[in-house]
C-alpha cells in the first residue's frame, strides 16, 4: 500500500505517526506533501491568500466526516476535485479509527492549547496531539506573513440525535466580532446552528481560532454511525460546500439572512466533579431537548444542577466523561441581530 493509493488506508496502518517524507507533483501542477500520517498538504500551483485546514477523526468512531476527507483527499490525488488554495487535510487520531472508538486512552478534543503537556500524563494521545499543533503551526507560518485568510473546520458527528441536526460550535472569540460569510458558508454545508462559546476551552478549533486568528469551528454534521452505514445524501451539502472551498476562488454563498440561522449562547457547562454523576434524562434524549428554569439536569456528588433559563437547551450529554470534564453543555437562543458582525 503506497500513500497515495489510499491516504486513509496507509494513515491507518501507521496509526501514531510515519516519519517518511512523501511528496508528488500532480499534472496539474497542484503539489502534495504528507508530513505524517493523516497529515496531508495540497498547494496549488499559483499561490492565493487562503489557508485552509480539514480536520477529522479527532474522535474515531466519527466516521462521516473520515468519509467526506478520504473522497475528496483521493479525488484530489486522481485529479478529480481542482484545488484552488492551500488545504492542510488532518485525519487526527488514526488509531482511535482502528478501535472504532472516540478514544483510545483520553479524548483528543481536550488537549489542545498545551493540555497534552499539564498534569504530568504522557500517551499516545497527548503526544500526537502536541504534533497536530505543530502542524497547524508550521502550515500556517509557511502560508507567507502578509495578511491570509486562515480557516479551520474540525468535522464531528454527535452521539446522540439532534432536534437540530447539523450546528456547529463557534469558539470564543475574546470579544473580536463573529463572521458574516462563516454563517454563510457553514449554512451552504446545510449547517443552519451555531453555539456560541463564551470562555476558551481546549478543543482543536478553539486552538486555531485563538492561537493563528483562524475561523474556526467544531461542525457537528449528524450522527455518529460505523463506516459504511452513513447515508451520505445527508452529508452532501457539507461535502459539495468543503470541495467548493478548496476547488473554487470563492465557494457558492447563499445571501445573509438573519432568520435562517439559529444562534444558541452557552448558559452553562457543567464539568463532572463527582465519581457519582448522573443525568437526570434518559440516554435517547436528543441534543437541544429544552429544559425550563428550575428543572433538575444533573446530580453530581451531593450538587443539583439545575436550568437556570427557560428554554435552556441540552448539548452534549454525556455522564460517563472523566473527572474534570464536560458532561453537559446547555445554550439558549439569542436573536442572530444581536450578533456583533463583520
Ligand atoms: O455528541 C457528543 O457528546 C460529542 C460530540 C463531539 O465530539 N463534540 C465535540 C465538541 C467540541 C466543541 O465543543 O467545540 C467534543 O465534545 O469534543
Ligand atoms: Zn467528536
Amino acid at each position: 500500500m503506497t500513500v497515495f493509493e489510499d491516504f486513509l488506508k496507509w494513515t491507518c496502518d501507521n496509526e501514531w505517526g510515519h516519519s517518511g517524507h512523501f511528496e508528488r507533483r500532480l499534472s496539474n501542477g497542484t503539489q502534495l506533501t504528507v508530513w505524517d500520517s493523516g497529515v496531508l498538504v495540497v498547494e496549488p500551483q499559483s499561490a492565493t491568500d487562503k489557508d485552509i485546514i480539514i480536520s477529522c477523526a479527532v474522535h474515531g468512531n466519527e466516521t462521516a466526516p473520515i468519509e467526506i476527507c478520504r473522497d475528496i483527499i483521493q479525488d484530489i490525488i486522481a485529479e478529480q476535485q481542482p484545488v484552488q488554495h492551500r488545504t492542510l487535510f488532518l485525519i487526527a487520531n488514526p488509531a482511535s479509527i482502528n478501535v472504532e472508538r472516540r478514544f483510545v486512552e483520553e479524548n483528543m478534543n481536550r488537549l489542545f492549547s498545551g493540555a497534552h503537556s499539564k498534569g504530568g500524563i504522557t500517551n499516545p494521545e497527548r503526544e500526537r496531539a502536541a504534533k497536530l499543533e505543530q502542524y497547524v503551526q508550521r502550515f500556517y507560518q509557511e502560508g507567507g506573513d502578509s495578511e491570509r485568510r486562515r480557516y479551520h473546520y474540525d468535522l464531528h458527528t454527535a452521539i446522540r440525535d439532534s432536534k437540530r441536526e447539523k450546528f456547529a460550535v463557534y469558539p470564543f472569540t475574546h470579544g473580536k466580532p463573529y463572521k458574516q460569510a462563516q454563517l454563510q458558508f457553514l449554512l451552504a454545508c446545510g449547517v443552519d446552528t451555531v453555539l456560541l462559546n463564551r470562555a476558551p476551552t481546549t478543543t482543536f478549533s478553539y486552538f486555531s481560532a485563538h492561537q493563528f486568528e483562524a475561523d474556526a469551528f467544531t461542525v457537528e454534521l449528524g450522527k455518529v454511525r460505523r463506516f459504511g452505514e452513513n447515508n451520505r445524501a445527508d452529508f452532501a451539502a457539507a461535502e459539495k460546500s468543503l470541495r467548493q472551498l478548496v476547488g473554487q476562488p470563492e465557494p457558492d454563498l447563499p445571501a445573509f439572512d438573519p432568520q435562517q440561522h439559529f444562534v444558541f449562547a452557552e448558559a452553562q457547562t457543567i464539568n463532572r466533579q463527582h465519581q457519582d454523576f448522573r443525568l437526570n434524562f434518559a440516554d435517547d434524549v436528543a441534543n437541544f431537548t429544552s429544559f425550563n428554569k428550575g428543572e433538575l439536569l444533573a446530580i453530581d456528588g451531593d450538587d443539583k444542577i439545575l436550568a437556570k433559563h427557560d428554554d435552556e437547551h441540552i448539548i452534549f450529554p454525556n455522564a460517563d466523561v472523566a473527572l474534570g470534564q464536560r458532561a453537559l453543555l446547555t445554550v439558549v437562543r439569542v436573536p442572530t441581530e444581536s450578533l456583533d458582525l463583520v
